[in-house]
């Protein structure tokens, strides 16, 4: 390796003497000479490897040279060569920073000197750099984003660094010499912290998500990396933990995976959740043998408030509408946004096509009212499609893509209703929403009227009394028979109106008679459950007695069976009391429900009617024939008597007669008419 000197020099030969002297110790230098301080300029400029360097020279001087040298903060050897430099100035250059001096005189001592010095520089240098490092890592150490933990081999915090603070809040004296687990959240299990050691100890680094816990107490993600740091041995000496706070990262991770599945602007669920959720329930309904009900909403001319008011606008109704409908179902039913203004549900527990169109209904309902959307007065309507699993589908897309056709169907119907997929159900429940609604003012309007049928006794053929039936005569629907609106008017809690107009008409029905001349001994009116338990109907029955004028024993109720065995002894109060004003009673329907007959024998009855499904296969079901027999048996033990109902053919009566049954209604007698079109015979009349 050639060796770069400059050597300053007055006296050329011994320049050159010198630089023949490092040839013969081994070295090989490619040397200047420069003798005043610009040619010793020039020569730093080259970056020699040495300096050699007379002490005292004509137009310069090593003492100069060295100041030079510090001067411009450069470190390279310099060996002062001199002919006669006295000790007092040898030591001023050492202190100078000269590195060494040798005499001219003496010049076998060069060849060590260089050596020595260039070993030096050599070392220096490297200590230098070990410097530099150490404090670029200090440097790196204390400015690193990532929090920093250092332990020794037993676990024990030697180093934290800055963002350690900032991130966990604990000052570093408060954290050193402590294990890092009082960091620990209660997040993780032992098995975790076993398995993070096994992996280190084993690989030597261990890398994952982490909760620890802050000064604060808040806890947190951190995303960590541990390595086990050894020493030359291998030994381990220390742990370090580089870490860095990702709960930012989980906020939008979280953010991100929400909006995946969510619709940005209701934040409800998108197509994607929906189908997932959809194809679960699926799964779920298929396993119980369940059926559910996908409902496919659209907004009625949503794209003209979009044109003519501005998305802004848009996006706002939309929200209206998604807060409205969201708060018109249950919690686990799915409202889910396609995009636009299309909206679809997802009802679980859709156990009835009538479930689904009552809640269809609902949803159209709570549109209705008009809502305030940025300063205009809106009102939205929407059309429904409904399709039900598995009648209309057995998967998702199948179950969404035939919801999405009715509610096309429901706009061609004219907007603002809803169709199923399958088209007898929208029929029914079409007249369903139609009955329920004309239904309410159906009293008010005059429309139930009845028709009576008579009973006749078996034996004579004469006329005992008649049932009261009502029936709904609605314009548009025609006479509707009471099969069809009594268990509605029941469940939307009208029953008692029905219930009282159907009383107080009867009486009035059966006072007329009398005012005409007819012998008609009683009237029988049916009595609904839900008017048994009102706690107002001895107080009706005794007005409407009252009222037209009627003496005892001429009114007799009809309770079913089933209605006796509900809540046995408020009935029992209940009929007592009825009983009390000299009213029959008759248990309908007689054979078809579970009589329990001790407590049959407790209840004030007057009569049993025995069910027309048992009267009608009298001569074809020889076990209805004993049904019947036995309960005109049970009613005679019981002291009462027996009415066969839906009688319709002369070897029924006959059969009956000859069983003992008293009363017989059918139409073998009668159909059920209306008052102005029954014919009383001469009989009938009272003598
Ligand atoms: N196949 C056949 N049927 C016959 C025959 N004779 C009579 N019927 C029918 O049998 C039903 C007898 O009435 P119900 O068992 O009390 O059954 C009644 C009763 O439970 C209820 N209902 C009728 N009117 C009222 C009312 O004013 N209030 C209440 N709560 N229920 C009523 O509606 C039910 C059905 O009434 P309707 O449709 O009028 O049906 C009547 C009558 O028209 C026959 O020979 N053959």
């Amino acid at each position: 390796m050639p060796l770069r000197v400059l050597i300053v020099e007055d006296l050329p030969l011994d320049a050159e003497l010198m630089a023949l002297r490092l040839q013969e110790e081994g070295f090989d230098p490619q040397w200047t000479r420069a003798q005043n301080q610009e040619n010793y300029l020039l020569g730093l400029e080259q970056g020699p490897d040495l300096i050699l360097c007379d002490w005292h020279l004509p137009r310069f001087s090593g003492q100069r040279a060295l100041a030079l040298l510090r001067e411009r903060g450069l470190n390279i050897p310099f060996i002062i060569v001199s002919g006669g430099i006295g000790e007092e100035a040898a030591v001023e250059a050492l202190r100078l920073g000269a590195n060494d001096y040798v005499m001219k005189d003496r010049p076998a001592r060069l060849g060590e000197a260089v050596r020595r010095v260039l070993e030096e520089k050599r070392l220096r240098d490297v200590h230098d750099r070990d410097q530099e490092q150490l404090r670029l890592a200090e440097r790196v150490f204390q400015n690193t984003a990532e929090g920093i933990k250092v332990t020794d081999a037993a676990g024990n915090l030697v180093s934290v660094n800055a963002a350690f603070e900032t991130i966990t809040g604990y000052r570093a004296e408060e954290a050193l010499g402590r294990n890092p687990r009082f960091l620990k959240s209660a997040r993780h299990d032992a098995a975790f912290y076993r398995n993070l050691w096994a992996t280190l100890l084993e690989t030597g680094h261990w890398r994952g998500e982490i909760w620890n816990r802050r000064k604060s107490g808040e806890v947190y993600p951190e995303w960590l990396t541990i390595s086990a740091v050894p020493d030359d041995q291998g030994r381990v000496t220390h742990y370090v933990g580089v870490f860095s706070d990702i709960t930012h990262l989980k906020e939008a991770q979280k953010q991100i995976d929400f909006l995946a599945y969510h619709d940005a602007l209701t934040h409800l669920p998108n197509r994607t959740l929906f189908r997932d959720r959809l194809v679960h329930a699926l799964a779920h309904a298929r396993r119980e043998t369940r059926t559910l009900a996908v409902l496919f909403i659209d907004l009625d001319r949503f794209k003209t408030v979009n044109d003519t008011l501005g998305h802004p606008v848009g996006d706002e109704l939309l929200l209206q509408v998604s807060r409205r409908m969201s708060e018109a179902i249950r919690a686990d039913d799915t409202l889910a946004r396609l995009g636009g203004d299309e909206f679809v549900l997802l009802l679980e527990d859709a156990d009835s096509a009538q479930r689904a169109a009552t809640v269809a209904r609902k949803l159209l309902e709570c549109l209705a009212s008009s809502m305030r959307v940025s300063g205009h007065e809106l009102t939205v309507t929407a059309s429904l499609g409904i399709s039900l699993y598995p009648t209309d589908g057995e998967d998702a897309d199948t179950l969404i893509r035939h919801a999405d056709r009715a509610m096309y169907e429901a706009k061609q119907r004219g907007r603002n209703n809803f169709q199923f997929f399958t088209q007898a159900l929208t029929d029914g429940a079409f007249e369903r929403l139609v009955m329920e609604n004309v239904l309410r003012g159906a009293v008010g309007r005059g429309e139930l009227v009845l028709h009576y049928q008579p009973q006749i006794a078996l034996a004579s053929g004469r006329l005992m009394g008649f049932e009261a039936l009502v029936r709904w005569n609605h314009p548009e629907l025609g006479l509707v028979p009471p099969g069809r609106f009594i268990p509605l008017a029941e469940e939307i809690g009208i029953i008692g109106d029905i219930g009282a107009w159907v009383l107080r008409a009867a009486c009035r029905q059966l006072a007329d008679w009398d005012a005409q001349g007819f012998a008609v001994p009683r009237m029988g009116v049916n009595l609904s459950v839900k008017q048994i338990d009102d706690a107002g109907l001895t107080e009706l029955v005794a007005s409407a007695l009252r009222e037209a004028g009627l003496g005892e024993h001429r009114l007799e109720l009809e309770v079913t069976e089933s209605m006796l065995m509900g809540v046995p002894e408020t009935n029992r109060a209940a009929l007592n009391a009825i009983k009390s004003l000299g009213v029959e009673l008759a248990v309908d329907d007689f054979g078809t429900g579970y009589s329990n007959l001790a407590y049959l024998k407790l209840l004030p009855l007057d009569r049993l009617k025995i069910d027309q499904s048992f009267v009608r296969d009298i001569g074809r079901d020889g076990n209805d024939e004993a049904i019947v027999r036995a309960i005109i048996a049970l009613a005679r033990s019981l002291g009462l008597e027996t009415v066969a109902e839906g009688v319709e053919e002369a070897h029924q009566a006959e059969f009956l007669l000859r069983e003992g049954c008293n009363l017989a209604q059918g139409y073998l007698y009668s159909r059920p008419l209306p008052a102005e079109a029954l014919s009383f015979p001469m009989c009938f009349r009272r003598d």
